[in-house]
């Protein structure tokens, strides 16, 4: 298990950017191609140049995905991370900033390419953007763990296209455990979902870089 996360390329700065610079144009793509009302015949096409692409990037492969140079708070390493990776066409990214009073929030936009009901959020893509928040709250505390429990409530729809915020902050810790809570709210300011997440410490902790 911690050969996981020590065996990682780290990118410097400019290899960074420029994957981030790649991510974003794959991200436009997925938009694009769920939105397209192209032809079949171009729909067949594209795919064919696409497929040309994706054999040019798996040419050079790693074995997992690379980090970022360790932050101030090392937890922006992950920058192949499925919610605030820059690197991960998957993610929106979620750009999160953490306080010094250990508040974690982030302003956000979800395209359609996570359309649950029509034009609101998936219930999923909302939890899966909660546990990141709660986790780097819990991880604020000095004590980073994996998510044990994850209650959600959808109090609302959450819309898509449009401003939001997520919220989080640690209420307690006791021993190996951390709790947080936090909500995401729609452009109104009413919140849309709400969510309290238990965290585990490791026995030992993975090594810091
Ligand atoms: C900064 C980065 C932010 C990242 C945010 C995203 C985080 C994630 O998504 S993590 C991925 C999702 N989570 C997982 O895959 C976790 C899978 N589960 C595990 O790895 C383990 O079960 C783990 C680590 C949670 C606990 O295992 P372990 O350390 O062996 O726990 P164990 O020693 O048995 O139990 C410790 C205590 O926790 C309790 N506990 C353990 N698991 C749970 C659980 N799922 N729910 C409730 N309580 C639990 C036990 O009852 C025990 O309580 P007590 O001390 O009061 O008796």
């Amino acid at each position: 298990m911690r050969e996981v996360f020590v065996d990682r390329d780290v990118l410097s700065g400019d290899d960074e950017a420029e994957l981030a610079a790649l991510a974003a144009r794959v991200r436009e793509l997925a938009e694009a191609m769920t939105l397209t009302k192209v032809e079949p015949a171009e729909a067949a096409s594209v795919a064919a140049e696409i497929a040309a692409l994706t054999e040019r990037l798996k040419a050079a492969r790693r074995a997992h995905p690379p980090f970022g140079t360790v932050g101030e708070s090392g937890l922006d390493r992950q920058i192949a991370n499925p919610v605030t990776g820059r690197l991960n066409p998957l993610a929106p990214p979620v750009d999160i900033e953490v306080s010094e009073d250990g508040i974690v929030r982030a302003e956000f936009t979800l395209p359609a390419v996570y359309e649950g009901p029509p034009t609101f959020v998936h219930g999923g893509v909302s939890a899966m953007i909660m546990d990141q928040a709660l986790g780097m709250a819990a991880a604020a505390t000095g004590t980073p763990g994996m998510t044990a429990t994850l209650e959600t409530r959808y109090r609302r729809p959450t819309p898509l296209g449009v401003p939001l915020t997520v919220e989080a902050k640690a209420s307690r810790v006791e021993g190996r455990k951390i709790y947080a809570d936090g909500t995401i709210s729609g452009p109104d300011g009413r919140v849309t979902v709400e969510a309290s997440a238990m965290f585990i410490a490791p026995q030992s902790a993975p090594a810091a870089s």
